[in-house]
């Protein structure tokens, strides 16, 4: 198939190096030094999922049109993405892997005649260095129906994804997407600093108060009406649990997240735009609680506290310590 990946990070990367692999025609768009990286020696790519190095066609927008579009920029660059590549796009379906809550929204507005599948990596994948994007923890893939997109579609792409990558259909992407997006509480604490994901669930304090953001959202969620979709195991009811128990308590559920990535340290996708002078997705992570919180007149201080220290560090350039994090975000 003819499959055009706009956005060649660390997701975006992984899935056209293995599409590529298993003998799809992949166009990938970059821009910068990732661009000229895979023009001039091609997308290496390590890890869980093995060696690659995929000669990949790349241009700064689509050259072609694709059969699948799948869309991995991260959430603050898909509106212009997508717009950029809109002569190209036409009516192809396209795989939205994205997190947090807006991504399928945001490419209906783009592209109103494409249906549309939302995608989420359990994986864990590292771009650092232009050219090159090393998976961190190989896990699969959750697929499900966005707008316009109808079961029939849904299983053929996936049908097709899973040739490269394993493949988990969900009938409700709206919920999984809530589940990833209480995941994704793992990703502001490295981004603030500058340790991986299994540190930060190592350290006590930080631990803590990863646990206290979640449990709000949990809560938050609740009272606006979110039904929590299956992710890998992690249910409604566990999420409910987490968001009853004692803080001590809950603490197990980001345990259990840190001992699925392995032992390879995750700085998760976050802690990445940071080391690479980026601005973060945050505003669309531990941002979109505060914001669903704010649209039913609740608040939500631990995450906007989260938010607000990301946002400094991004500014400042420079990581705050365990013991600074504990006296800015007081539980
Ligand atoms: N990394 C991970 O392990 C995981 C990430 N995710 C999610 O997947 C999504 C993608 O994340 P990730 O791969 O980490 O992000 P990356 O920043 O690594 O990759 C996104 C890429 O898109 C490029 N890009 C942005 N706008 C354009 C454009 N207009 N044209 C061409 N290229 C463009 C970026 O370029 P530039 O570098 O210049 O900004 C960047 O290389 C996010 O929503 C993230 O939260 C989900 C699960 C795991
Ligand atoms: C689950 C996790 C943390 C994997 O790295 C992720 O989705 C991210 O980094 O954005």
């Amino acid at each position: 198939m003819r499959i055009g990946v706009i956005g060649a990070g660390a997701v975006g990367g992984t899935l056209a190096a293995l599409l590529a692999s298993a003998g799809h025609e992949v166009e990938v768009t970059a821009r910068g030094a990732q661009l000229d990286a895979i023009r001039a020696g091609g997308l290496r790519l390590d890890g869980g999922w093995g060696e690659h190095l995929a000669r990949l066609t790349a241009n700064a927008t689509l050259a072609e049109t694709p059969e699948l579009v799948v869309l991995a920029t991260k959430a603050q660059d898909a509106a212009t993405a997508l717009a950029a590549n809109a002569t190209r796009i036409g009516s192809t379906p396209i795989l939205v892997v994205q997190n947090g809550l807006g991504g399928l929204r945001v490419a209906h507005e783009e592209a109103p005649d494409s249906p549309l599948l939302g995608g989420l990596a359990l994986f864990a994948a590292s771009y650092l260095e232009p050219g090159h994007v090393t998976v961190t923890a190989a896990l699969p893939v959750i697929v499900g129906a966005g707008p316009g997109a109808d079961r029939a579609q849904l299983e053929s792409l996936a049908a097709v994804l899973a040739e490269a990558v394993p493949i988990e259909v969900t009938d409700d992407i709206t919920g999984a997407q809530w589940t990833k997006l209480l995941i994704n509480h793992v990703n502001a604490l490295p981004a603030i600093t500058g340790l991986s994901v299994q540190e930060v669930v190592a350290d006590r304090g930080l631990r803590r108060i990863m646990t206290a953001s979640m449990r709000e959202t949990v809560r938050i969620a609740r009272r606006i009406g979110v039904r929590f979709g299956r992710v890998q195991g992690v249910s409604g009811s566990l999420l409910g649990l987490v968001g009853a128990l004692p803080l001590v308590l809950g603490q197990q559920f980001p345990r259990l997240l840190a001992r699925r990535m392995g032992a390879v340290p995750n700085p998760g996708s976050t802690l990445q735009s940071i080391r690479r002078g980026q601005l973060t997705e945050i505003d669309y992570l531990n941002g979109a609680v505060v914001a669903a919180a704010a649209e039913h007149g609740l608040t939500a201080p631990v995450n906007a506290a989260i938010v607000a220290l990301v946002h400094e560090v991004e500014r400042a350039g420079t990581f705050l310590s365990p013991t600074e994090v504990a006296s800015r975000i007081i539980l």
